[in-house]
């Protein structure tokens, strides 16, 4: 048949006809758009089979075996012994690796990139933290109690050896917020010349759900990896707080991230270079599994500052800012009664605006007093709101 049609088109072909010229191009747009549907249709048999493709299960390689096995723990709890698949490089897996399980478990199908980004975005870690113990105002007995229980161990360890007594380790800073609790671990790694590593503990549980317990252990192995070091826990009461019950599966992944923080702290030995610093404003909540001795055991109070503190923490700010010279600090400490560290640097940063808004290059007495009058006036808004809505 199609012989057929080749010969009489061969006899009656004519490329000037109108109508055959019209059916060339049908043809040729109907083979594009034929391309297009097939390219369509492809695309389409690729999202289904992702659609229905089983889920992976994530695990952490532990051992590659002589036979080619390989040990795994997988992020669904237990240790399996895996074969791998064939389109995977076996040279790229080594202890530690990330990789890809199939449901059922039985084999890697895939090496996952390194994910410890992740994981190191939920903590900070500074090399050379660069605030020092001159940066801090009214905390002196803290400073010099958090030195003999911090830094002293840290450079000294032989000396707490050779005495034959174990130094403390870690302490627990508590006290209002804004008072310089952070500053002050910031300020003690750098004097002992430690990496400084911060984790905020409400973000355990919430950033990464199910994870609380290994970012914990990670975030140690990463401390003695940078040892000396100090790792600092701030807002320790959401992983901390005594609890009732344990109903929701949300309260029991705190238990485990809480359970998981005392075997590392545990877990230390004093020769391992590594400092805890936990820092909370609710010492009353905290479960007493965490001030246990050899835990906790060294609570440090950070107050609001008094007089004598509210006036070196002016100081502090004032002295690196430009001012008319004439600046009277016990005034500014004596109306700044309740305020913290942390109100009182916004203070100064209140005032420099108002000076740049009246045209000046330099901060004076006016400027610090409206700024003052600005913040109180700020603070009991929110505290009437607070009210309001305790009573709505
Ligand atoms: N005693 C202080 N001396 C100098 N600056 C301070 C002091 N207290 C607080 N500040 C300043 O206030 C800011 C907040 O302080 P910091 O983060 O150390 O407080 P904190 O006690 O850790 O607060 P939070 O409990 O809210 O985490 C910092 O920028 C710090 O510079």
């Amino acid at each position: 048949m199609s012989d057929e049609l080749d010969s009489y088109r061969a006899k009656h072909y004519n490329s000037d006809d109108p109508i055959v010229r019209l059916l060339e191009e049908k043809i040729e747009s109907l083979t594009k758009e034929l391309e297009k549907l097939r390219q369509d249709l492809n695309w389409y048999k690729g999202e289904l089979e992702k659609l229905l493709a089983p889920p992976y299960i994530e695990a952490i390689v532990l051992d590659i075996l002589p036979d080619g096995k390989v040990i795994v723990r997988s992020s669904s709890g237990p240790n399996l012994i895996v074969n791998v698949s064939s389109n995977v490089d076996v040279k790229k897996l080594k202890p530690g690796s990330l990789v890809a399980l199939t449901q059922r478990g039985s084999t890697i199908v895939e090496v996952l990139p390194e994910r410890e980004d992740v994981y190191v975005k939920s903590f900070e870690v500074i090399e050379k933290p660069n605030v020092h113990y001159s940066d801090i105002g009214g905390l002196n007995e803290q400073i010099n109690e958090i030195r003999e229980v911090i830094e002293l161990p840290l450079k000294n360890p032989e000396l707490f050896k050779e005495i034959g007594i174990d130094p403390p380790k870690g302490v627990l800073l508590y006290g209002p917020p804004g008072t310089g609790k952070t500053l002050l671990a910031k300020a003690v790694a750098t004097e002992s010349n430690a990496t400084f590593i911060q984790v905020v503990a409400s973000e355990f549980a919430q950033k990464f759900v199910g994870e609380g317990a290994r970012i914990v252990r990670e975030v140690f192995e990463l401390a003695r990896r940078k040892a000396p070091s100090i790792v600092f826990i701030d807002e320790i009461d959401a992983i901390g707080a005594k609890r009732v019950d344990m109903g929701t599966s949300g309260e029991r992944e705190i238990q485990r991230t809480l359970m998981q923080l005392l075997a590392e702290i545990d877990g230390f030995k004093p020769l391992d270079n590594v400092k805890i610093i936990a820092a909370t404003n609710r010492l009353d909540i905290l479960d007493p599994a965490l001030l246990r001795p050899g835990r906790f055991d060294r609570l440090i109070e950070v107050p609001l500052p008094n007089f004598e503190g509210r006036k070196e923490i002016f100081r502090i700010y004032l002295q690196k800012m430009k001012t008319d010279g004439d600046i009277r600090y016990d005034i500014l400490a004596s109306m700044t009664e309740g305020f913290s560290g942390a109100e009182i640097k916004n203070v100064c940063t209140e005032a420099g605006y108002i000076a740049i808004r009246n045209g000046r290059k330099y901060v004076n007495m006016t400027d610090l007093i409206t700024a003052i009058e600005k913040i109180k006036a700020k603070n009991n808004k929110a505290k009437n709101s607070d009210r309001t809505e305790k009573y709505v």
